[in-house]
């Protein structure tokens, strides 16, 4: 790894729309989260899990963080995460991409060489994509006077401070295929996305 960075995992969602916990639906053969972790393990130097439900994922070794406010949504997630962090640059992923990959990071952090900024958060199609990003910890006062201001979306902080986005012809200049960019984002809400992941082969 040529930058030293900080993994955090959102797990604080209450998977409504799925009906039961999407990060431990099983995908291939392996959990969600599980697959997460061991990809993560491979390319950040810490990892922080930020769930509200300690017990449920005891049974993976990693460093766990409650959010400070709870109910509040990924937001107060990743202020409880790049507070908990030793890092200054953090990737965040939220718990329910089934098709993340290690080289995810290195478009990132190709684009964060580029420029100056406090976060590369990546442009799919027009879609901000705020939990597969980069964020440095010295975003975290605006992140809190969000929280108190009760602006609880990604977009009330990406938007205020010097994000860098990634566009799909950076990804595609990095060797993916449209169609591995589109497994790549790919988060699970309900069960027919669950079907469709499942129908999907293990390599993107
Ligand atoms: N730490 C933390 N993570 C959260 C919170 N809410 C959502 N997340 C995470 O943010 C990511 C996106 O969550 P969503 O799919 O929008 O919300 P969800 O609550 O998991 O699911 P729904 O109840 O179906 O909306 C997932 O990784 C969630 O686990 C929260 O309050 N705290």
């Amino acid at each position: 790894m040529f930058m030293e960075i900080a993994g955090i995992i959102l797990a604080g969602g209450k998977s409504s729309r799925m009906g039961t916990n999407k990060a431990l639906l099983t995908v291939n053969g392996e959990q969600t989260i599980v697959r997460l972790l061991e990809r993560l393990l491979n390319i950040v130097d810490e990892v922080i899990l930020v769930t509200n439900d300690k017990e449920t994922y005891e049974f993976l070794d990693v460093q766990m963080v409650t959010d400070n406010e709870k109910d509040r949504g990924p937001l107060a997630g990743l202020e409880a995460g790049l507070a908990a962090s030793k890092h200054s640059w953090n990737l965040i992923v939220a718990c329910d991409l089934p098709f993340f990959e290690e080289k995810i990071v290195e478009v990132l952090l190709h684009s964060l060489k580029q420029t100056a900024c406090d976060a590369v958060i990546p442009l799919i199609n027009g879609r901000a994509q705020p939990l597969m990003a980069l964020y440095h910890r010295r975003v975290l006062p605006t992140i809190e006077q969000s929280l108190k201001e009760n602006k609880l979306r990604l977009r009330d902080v990406f938007t205020q401070i010097n994000s860098r986005f990634v566009t799909e012809e950076e990804f595609l200049k990095a060797g993916y295929s449209e169609k591995e960019i589109e497994k790549l984002f790919f988060n699970m809400n309900n069960p027919e996305d669950y079907t469709w992941v499942k129908s999907q082969k293990s390599k993107p």
